[in-house]
């Protein structure tokens, strides 16, 4: 069985505890691996040589940061297969969408915040009598904390900036899959990243993630997770004027109009609703559907439901695989009787479907849909991150708007239309960071990436991130 190490100071490093926890494979329920369980002397070893490695680091020229991080990206694409195994692996993926998702784009978020900081300026404002210029340094010591959900995706999409624009980082993968972080570390060492620029270490929120909160010398953290962590962040980092980007939960409408093309908008809103087994902040959950097409759209939806394959993560047609954890499926199960006891009419769900012997004991749910559910209730309002989705209806435009707005969260929403006009107006008055019109999670990483209300605190991605992980310092000269 594979014993994780900890990163720190450039080496792989056991706990000081000596302590390790079990990595479930969600799939077959079996243990594979150990997980080293990080305490505070952990974190005292990560920051000192995190500090140690500062003053080089941050002196480098941005083209020497970025050669590191192309190699780093290069080595994850040269690593794809092992890296996409080790992801279905660890969270119950389908193999497929980790080949084609979650491991390119970590290699993307090297690749693209190594080009970006070689292109990244700062402002200067010319005067009467004065210039004054902005320098962007970087902070110091920032942190990293990241989810189960998309392992490597999310983490290298925070460690890339933070590295990117000089600063040395203590990075937290998700405890509940370790597995790709602990490759990343080796992916690392391969490519001559120096000693203590990137420290990553594994445990669980409430010891090592909790102690890297607490730790006055972490000076910005970067994190994604539940809403209910983020505000313990925030919490911790206000009364330290600590800088801390959130990315949190979602609750996401979807918005479906009459003259749709509503082959492409089922198509499409079926991938939204269940890609990796609807474990993503961006999933929509709340469908809403003009009346008068209510009936066609759930009749297609249905049947493009119906022929998901659910099943062992390693078979090429399978289009849904485990949930990451057996806490996490009583939790998304918990939501279906939920749902059924707030009125709503299960369309599909609970069909029979086979299992091959060795995924028998895994975490598997068919995608649910229900409809007939009030607006308000919990169903309809609460994140449940998993493959439950409900319809409803709309009457016109402003009850659509209405409707999708009345939520603590804002992250994404959906817009399926072929009316452009009314797109881009619904577009403007919808509470959510990002708007999807006629596609879901296309992604172009130059873009804002964040939420509104409840679904977080600032935003990543392209200059955003660029600008978070640096100090902004206005230098004024008088002519
Ligand atoms: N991006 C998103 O929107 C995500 C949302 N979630 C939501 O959150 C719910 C709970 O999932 P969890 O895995 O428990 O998310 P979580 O928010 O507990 O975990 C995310 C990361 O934060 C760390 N963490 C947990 N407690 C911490 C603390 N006190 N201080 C510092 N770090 C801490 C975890 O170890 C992990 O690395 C899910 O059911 C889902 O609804 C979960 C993952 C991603
Ligand atoms: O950056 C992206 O493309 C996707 C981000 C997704 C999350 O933050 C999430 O699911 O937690």
């Amino acid at each position: 069985m594979e014993i994780l190490a900890n990163y720190i100071n450039g080496e792989l490093t056991p706990p000081h505890s000596s302590e390790y926890f079990d990595n479930i494979n969600p799939a077959t329920a079996k243990i594979f691996a150990k997980i080293p369980l990080s305490n505070e002397e952990d974190l005292k070893s990560a920051i000192e040589s995190a500090e140690k490695a500062f003053p080089e680091w941050s002196r480098l020229s941005a083209k020497e940061r970025a050669d590191y991080l192309i190699k780093i990206s290069n080595l994850i694409k040269d690593n794809l297969e092992e890296l996409a195994i080790a992801e279905s692996k660890d969270t119950g993926k389908p193999l497929q969408l980790a080949k084609t998702v979650d491991i390119p784009r970590a290699s993307a978020n090297m690749e693209f915040f190594a080009y970006a900081i070689t292109q990244f300026s700062s402002e200067s404002h010319a005067g009467k009598d004065s210039i004054n210029y902005t320098l962007r340094k970087p902070i110091g010591v920032v942190a990293c904390i990241s989810p189960w959900n998309l392992p490597l995706y999310l983490f290298t999409w925070k460690i890339a900036p933070a590295l990117a624009t000089g600063n040395c980082v203590i990075a937290k993968p998700s405890e509940i899959t370790p597995y790709t972080a602990y490759l990343l570390s080796k992916v690392c060492i391969k490519a001559g990243l120096p000693k203590g620029v990137l420290n990553i270490l594994h445990g669980t929120g409430p010891e090592i993630g909790n102690s890297i909160v607490q730790n006055k010398k972490i000076k910005a953290i970067s994190f994604t997770g539940g809403t209910t962590t983020g505000r313990k962040i925030a919490e911790i980092s206000a009364p330290m004027f600590r800088k801390i980007s959130l990315e949190l939960g979602g609750k996401n409408p979807a918005l479906v109009f009459a003259d749709c093309d509503l082959e492409k908008t089922a198509e499409g809103l079926v991938r939204a609703s269940f890609a990796n087994q609807g474990e993503i902040c961006l999933c929509a959950s709340r469908i809403y559907i003009e009346e008068s097409i209510y009936d066609d759209f759930k009749t297609q939806f249905l049947e493009k439901v119906k022929a998901l394959k659910v099943g062992n993560p390693s078979d090429d047609s399978t289009n849904m695989g485990a949930l990451v954890s057996t806490q996490h499926l009583e939790k998304v199960k918990s939501y279906i009787t939920l749902a059924k006891d707030e009125g709503g009419t299960l369309l599909c769900g609970d069909e029979d479907f086979e299992l091959e012997e060795k995924n028998k004991d895994g975490y598997f749910l068919r995608p649910h849909v229900f409809e007939n559910l009030p607006n308000h209730c919990r169903t309809n309002q609460e994140e449940i991150f998993g493959p439950v989705v409900s319809l409803n209806t709309f009457k016109n435009e402003k009850e659509a708007i209405k409707l999708a707005n009345e939520s603590e969260y804002g992250l994404a929403s959906s817009i399926w239309t072929n009316d452009l006009s009314k797109a881009h107006r619904i577009g403007n008055q919808i509470e959510t960071g990002i708007v999807w019109i006629n596609c879901w999670m296309n992604r172009d990483l130059r873009t804002p990436f964040g939420g509104m209300k409840n679904s977080g605190l600032g935003r990543e991605g392209g200059l955003e991130a660029l600008r978070f992980f640096t100090e902004p310092k206005n230098i004024c000269i008088q002519y």
